[in-house]
C-alpha cells in the first residue's frame, strides 16, 4: 500500500473484522501515514485486546460489536471517511453446515455496512470478496456472490447516493490462518505426510500485501458499483506441495487425500460474462456493475454479443508457475521466513525482494 502518498492523512477509516490477517496488515500499514484514527470493529474482544497491546498506537479504536446488528456497525461508522469492509464467515464447511450464519453475516451484515456508511455520508467502502463467489458450488461462496449484488445495487437504486460502494475479489492469500500452506509446513515439522487433495487443482496465489494493495488500488479507482480482480499467477496444490518440501529440504512424503467437500478443482477470478464488461488496468480489472435499467425489454433487445470471444478467468488457464518460482513467491512470505529460520534453514533467506 502506498502509504507514502498520505491520502490517508487525517482521515478516519474503519475496518470490519479488523482483527483478523488482513485487518492486522492494512492497519499496520495505515499507521504508518498520517492517518488519524483507525477503528477496529470485530465480534471477539480478546482477539482486539492482543491487537491492542501488539500494535500499541493510540491512533487505534477498537469497537465490539457485529455487522449482523445495524446499531453496532451505525455507530462505529459515524464521523468515517472509508470503510474496509472485511468481516465475513469464509470457512467453506462451516458456511456448508450452517448457511444461514453465511447469509446473515456474509449478506445481511454487508447491506448493514453499505448502509450504515450511506447515512453516516461515508465517502467509500470497499467489500472484500473471493475468488469463490465466481460459479459457487458452496455455500461461502453463494453468500459471497449475494455479498457482490447487495453491494452493486446500492448504485443501481440510489444512482445519486454519494457513499461509492466498490468490491475486491481475492484469490487464496498465501500463509493466511488455516490456509495449506502453514499446514504443510506444520506436516513437515512434525514428520508427517504431506496431504494433498488432489495434486492437479489449481489456485490462484496472492501474498497478503498483494491483497492490502488491491484494496488501496479500490479505494483510489472505484466508481460505483465496482469491482476489482488483481490479475494473479497460479500453481497446482502438486507443485505447491513440492515447492514447500523443496525449501524446507525434505524429500516430499505426499498422501493424496482427495477432494474435500464443495470444492472446484481450479477457481475463477472473473467470468466470461464479466469479462466482457471490464475494463483492462494493466495488473488489475475492473468489472463495471451491469447498470442497465430494470426493463425487461431491453435485455431482449440488447443483449451482449461478443460474450463467446472471452474464455473465464481461471487458475487453470492463467499463468501457471513452476515449482522454482513458486519457492520464490513462498520466500517473500514472512510466516515461511520465520519457519525456515526456526528450523535452521537459512541457505535461502538471503533478504527477501
Ligand atoms: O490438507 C489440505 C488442505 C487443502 N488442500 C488444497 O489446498 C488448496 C487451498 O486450500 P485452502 O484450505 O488453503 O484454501 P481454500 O481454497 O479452501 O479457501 C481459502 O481461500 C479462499 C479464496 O479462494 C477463501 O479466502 C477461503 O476463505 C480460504 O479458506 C485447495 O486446492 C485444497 O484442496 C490440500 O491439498 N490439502
Amino acid at each position: 500500500m502506498p502509504v507514502t502518498k498520505n491520502e490517508y492523512a487525517g482521515k478516519k477509516i474503519l475496518i470490519t473484522g479488523g482483527t483478523g490477517s488482513f485487518g492486522h496488515t492494512v492497519a499496520a500499514k495505515l499507521l504508518e501515514s498520517d492517518v488519524e484514527q483507525i477503528r477496529i470493529f470485530s465480534r471477539d474482544e480478546a482477539k482486539q485486546d492482543d491487537m491492542r497491546h501488539e500494535m500499541g498506537d493510540p491512533r487505534l479504536k477498537f469497537y465490539v460489536g457485529d455487522v449482523r446488528d445495524y446499531d453496532s456497525v451505525a455507530k462505529a461508522s459515524r464521523d468515517v471517511d472509508f470503510v474496509f469492509h472485511a468481516a465475513a464467515l469464509k470457512q467453506v464447511p462451516s458456511c456448508e453446515f450452517f448457511p444461514m450464519e453465511a447469509v446473515r453475516t456474509n449478506v445481511v451484515g454487508s447491506e448493514n455496512v453499505v448502509r450504515a456508511a450511506d447515512f453516516n455520508g461515508v465517502k467509500s467502502v470497499v467489500c472484500l470478496s473471493t475468488d469463490k463467489a465466481v460459479y459457487p458450488v458452496n455455500a461461502m461462496g453463494m453468500s459471497k456472490a449475494l455479498m457482490e449484488k447487495v453491494a452493486q445495487s446500492h448504485g443501481l437504486n440510489n444512482p445519486s447516493a454519494e457513499t461509492v460502494v466498490s468490491c475486491v475479489r481475492y484469490g487464496n492469500v498465501m500463509y493466511s490462518r488455516g490456509s495449506v500452506i502453514p499446514l504443510f509446513i506444520q506436516q513437515i515439522k512434525r514428520g508427517k505426510n504431506i496431504t494433498v487433495t488432489d495434486p492437479a487443482m489449481s489456485r490462484f496465489l496472492m501474498s497478503l500485501d498483494d491483497s492490502v494493495d488491491l484494496v488501496d488500488f479500490a479505494f483510489h479507482n472505484a466508481n460505483q458499483g465496482d469491482l476489482f480482480v488483481r490479475k494473479a499467477p497460479a500453481s497446482t496444490i502438486g507443485d505447491l506441495a513440492e515447492a514447500v518440501c523443496n525449501l524446507f529440504e525434505v524429500t516430499p512424503k505426499i498422501e493424496v487425500i482427495g477432494t474435500r467437500h464443495a470444492e472446484k478443482p481450479s477457481e475463477a477470478l472473473a467470468s466470461r460474462e464479466e469479462l466482457t464488461r471490464a475494463e483492462d488496468m494493466n495488473e488489475y480489472f475492473r468489472i463495471k456493475a451491469d447498470n442497465r435499467d430494470l426493463n425487461y425489454k431491453l435485455y431482449f433487445s440488447e443483449g451482449v454479443r461478443d460474450q463467446a470471444e472471452y474464455t473465464d478467468y481461471d487458475s487453470h488457464t492463467t499463468n501457471q508457475l513452476s515449482v522454482p518460482e513458486i519457492e520464490g513467491l513462498l520466500l517473500t512470505l514472512p510466516g515461511v521466513r520465520f519457519e525456515l529460520a526456526a528450523a535452521g534453514i537459512t541457505s535461502r533467506l538471503e533478504p527477501a525482494v
